[in-house]
């Protein structure tokens, strides 16, 4: 479903969004009586099961106006009335920044106000790029998140990675803080060790299961033949790539496949290292006067007031897994230097070009973005 309401998606500065009033179709899981919603640019640290016992309409305040929630993640309520009510909302009123939130936000606008259970704590929505962020409070708290947000136009797979380092690339991309390269290099380590080897089963039951597939396997196959053992995504609804360059291996690359879960934020021992400080001195501090017993802001009649609890355990252990991972992880090692996620483009003609944006299948995201046109209009114009 797409709003195709381009002004104000314009001023949001994010064409593409018009779709995501597609969310709205959750309602109409009726078969289940309570659901979450997750963003697909979300990360899940750890269990999130206590969401449940929070009610309709549930999400936690948006970091660029935090009288509005933000709709990556919510708790809800299946209803078909609801859905009719959310459709005929958003014919009757549109939405203010022409995507699901503002729509969200308008059809429940009391959340702000009405009743405080309804607010997530933000550690079930950290966004973990926006320009300002509260180096305290992320010290105080970072340890106990559970969702990660990757909010606006740069999504992880948008970078590339490097799995000797366990690091994404910076260059160019004008990474905004260190908890970000640490969330960001987090989820290519379960890209890489988790999701990967998916794709390898994947492509293995395609082979035997058609011929035709194979072929499109072999094709890709080819690409990658670069990386020796790289798995690969066979067929996908955008068509994906993994584009991989064989570098001889740096002598720091074992070290580097160490680096995982939370590299710069260890919980284990209830220690907490402030992951925006230089290493040492500064994790000693920390260990030394916070106390991790303690929850700051004990949530008073709330749902779960242990979840501003510092966790215990790391979150997310991916390293844990003895299994054949462990031999493609190595294989990755030895024989890929970086790891990005790309969009096939092909390149088109200019009538081709032409045609497509007559149809109104203007790449937003891509060479139509407005920044590049204004490029060409500017030098045009000098
Ligand atoms: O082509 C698309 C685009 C979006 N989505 C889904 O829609 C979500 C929202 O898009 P995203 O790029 O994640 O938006 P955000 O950068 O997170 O921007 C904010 O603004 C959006 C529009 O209001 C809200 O949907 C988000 O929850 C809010 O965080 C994605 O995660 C996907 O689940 C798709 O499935 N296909
Ligand atoms: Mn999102």
């Amino acid at each position: 479903m797409d709003s195709a309401d381009y002004i104000h998606l314009a001023f949001l500065k994010r064409p593409e969004l018009g779709v995501t009033l597609t969310k709205l179709h959750c309602w109409t899981l009726t078969h289940y009586s309570k659901c979450v919603f997750l963003d697909a640019d979300t990360l899940v640290l750890s269990n999130i099961d206590e969401l449940f016992d929070r009610t309709e309409f549930s999400a936690a305040p948006d970091p660029g106006w935090p009288d509005c929630f933000n709709s990556g993640v919510f708790v809800f309520q299946p209803s078909l009335e609801t859905h009719g009510l959310l459709l005929q909302h958003a014919t009757d009123h549109g939405s203010f920044d022409g995507a699901d939130q503002g729509l969200l936000n308008s059809f429940f606008s009391s959340w702000s106000t009405a009743d405080i259970h309804k607010h997530l704590p933000f550690i079930y929505n950290l966004s973990s790029n926006t320009a300002y962020t509260y180096s305290p409070a992320f010290k105080r708290f970072g340890s106990s998140v559970k969702v990660v947000h990757f909010l606006g136009p740069t999504k992880p797979w948008n970078y590339k990675y490097n799995p000797q380092t366990g690091s994404v690339l910076e260059e160019g991309s004008g990474l905004a803080n260190q908890h970000q390269t640490s969330f960001l290099n987090l989820w290519w380590k379960i890209y890489q060790h988790s999701i990967l080897p998916l794709y390898e089963g994947f492509r293995d039951e395609e082979e035997h299961a058609s011929p035709g597939h194979t072929a499109a396997v072999e094709e890709l196959g080819a690409i990658s033949a670069v990386g020796s053992s790289q798995p690969w995504p066979a067929e996908g609804p955008v068509e994906q790539t993994v584009v991989t360059d064989d570098i001889p291996p740096s002598p720091k690359g074992s070290h580097a496949e160490d680096t995982i879960g939370w590299p710069e934020l260890e919980t284990s021992a209830g220690v907490r290292c402030d992951p925006l400080s230089p290493p040492s001195p500064p994790c000693a501090d920390s260990s030394g006067t916070q106390s991790t017993s303690q929850p700051a802001d004990k949530a008073e009649g709330g749902p779960s007031p242990e979840i501003l609890e510092p966790s215990q355990e790391p979150p997310v252990d991916v390293t844990g897994d003895p299994s054949p991972q462990d031999a493609l992880e190595v294989d990755l090692a030895m024989s890929v230097f970086e790891i990005s996620i790309e969009e096939k483009v092909k390149e088109l003609s200019p009538e081709e070009e032409r045609r497509k944006w007559e149809e109104g299948r203007i790449d937003y995201m891509g060479k139509d973005a407005f920044a590049r046109i204004q490029e060409k209009l500017d030098r045009f114009l000098q």
